[in-house]
């Protein structure tokens, strides 16, 4: 069966989408408007461009219940919100992310998902989790290309902006601060707060200061099933951008991670004294 996700009510996507590529549009974003089972994103029957959505949208209203509750972050407030989501590879951070994406267009706001043009895995134009659920992005380089790509009515328009593999974009930060405190919009960042060092990666842990909420997400450790608070690398490779998956990181607890390190850098180190002993041969 194909994966699936709970339906979005109102998301601007990319025209080159595959989502959008199937329909006439002239407009450089398009609203889609769904109903409202859980649908198949990547079966064009079940969508149609709303023209309604196209028009100004009326002023948020807001009950009590509607505003108490962080996660559906509707809000009466003209100031935004920053909301991160941190943790190891597979920890499920692209699955919340989404989810609180589909809970916020459920509420009838307007949302939009950002992830870096770096990420190849899965394509240019989709997120996916590791699971498979899937949803139309902007894939971009910069995020300071975000409101010149989206073009300045739809971004006016925003009012929840997604960002997806956060730790692989500069100038998170500024966009962070002018996007929630300037312009008033919700956004919710994910990526991962440390790399396959446990170093802090990018600018992930620099927007922490500017967060309403911070959440840190846990995997299960592959070797004994202990929660996972760090990604493993399997390989040698040691730059700190390495683009994979299940065939390069794995996720592990303290001990594991501990003793997987001692693992690899003495590998290393004999891979690298045997490598001298056959220069020294030649
Ligand atoms: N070691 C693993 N290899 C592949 N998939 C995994 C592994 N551990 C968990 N998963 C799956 O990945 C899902 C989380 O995916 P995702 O939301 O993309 O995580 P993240 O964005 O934190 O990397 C989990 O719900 C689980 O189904
Ligand atoms: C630990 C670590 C990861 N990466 C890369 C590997 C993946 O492409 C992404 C993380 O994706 P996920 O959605 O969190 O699963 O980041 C890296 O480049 N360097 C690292 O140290
Ligand atoms: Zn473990």
């Amino acid at each position: 069966m194909l994966p699936t996700i709970p339906v979005m009510k109102s998301l601007i996507s990319p025209p080159f989408s595959p989502l959008s590529l199937r329909f006439p549009i002239t407009k450089p974003f398009a609203f889609f408007s769904l109903s409202s089972k859980k649908l198949n994103l990547s079966n064009p029957k079940f969508l149609h461009i709303n023209p309604s959505m196209l028009s100004p949208k009326p002023p948020i209203s807001s009950t009590p219940s509607q505003q108490s509750h962080m996660e559906t972050t509707q809000s009466s407030s003209p100031c935004g919100e920053v909301h991160v989501i941190v943790g190891p590879m597979f920890a499920g951070k692209t699955t919340t992310l989404l989810r609180r994406i589909q809970a916020e267009s459920n509420n009838g706001r307007t949302v939009a998902v950002i992830k870096s043009i770096k990420d190849t895995r899965y394509g240019l134009d989709s997120i996916v989790t590791h699971d498979g659920m899937k949803l139309p992005c902007w894939p971009l380089t910069n995020l300071s290309s975000f409101r010149q790509k989206i073009g300045t009515d739809a971004y006016d328009q925003l009012d929840v902006i997604g960002i997806d593999e956060a730790q692989f974009f500069e100038g998170l930060y500024d966009f962070c601060c002018e996007a929630a405190d300037r312009d008033g919009k919700t956004v919710i960042v994910a990526g991962l707060d440390g790399d396959f060092l446990r170093r802090s990666f990018g600018s992930v842990l620099d927007i922490i200061p500017l967060a309403n909420s911070v959440m840190k997400l846990t995997a299960r450790c592959e070797l004994c099933g202990k929660r996972a608070f760090f990604t493993l690398r399997k390989t040698d490779e040691t730059q700190t951008e390495l683009i994979g998956g299940a065939d390069v990181y794995m996720p592990v607890c303290r001990h594991h991670y501990v003793s997987g390190q001692v693992v690899i850098e003495t590998a290393r180190s004999v891979l690298e004294s045997q490598k001298l002993q056959c220069g020294s041969y030649t």
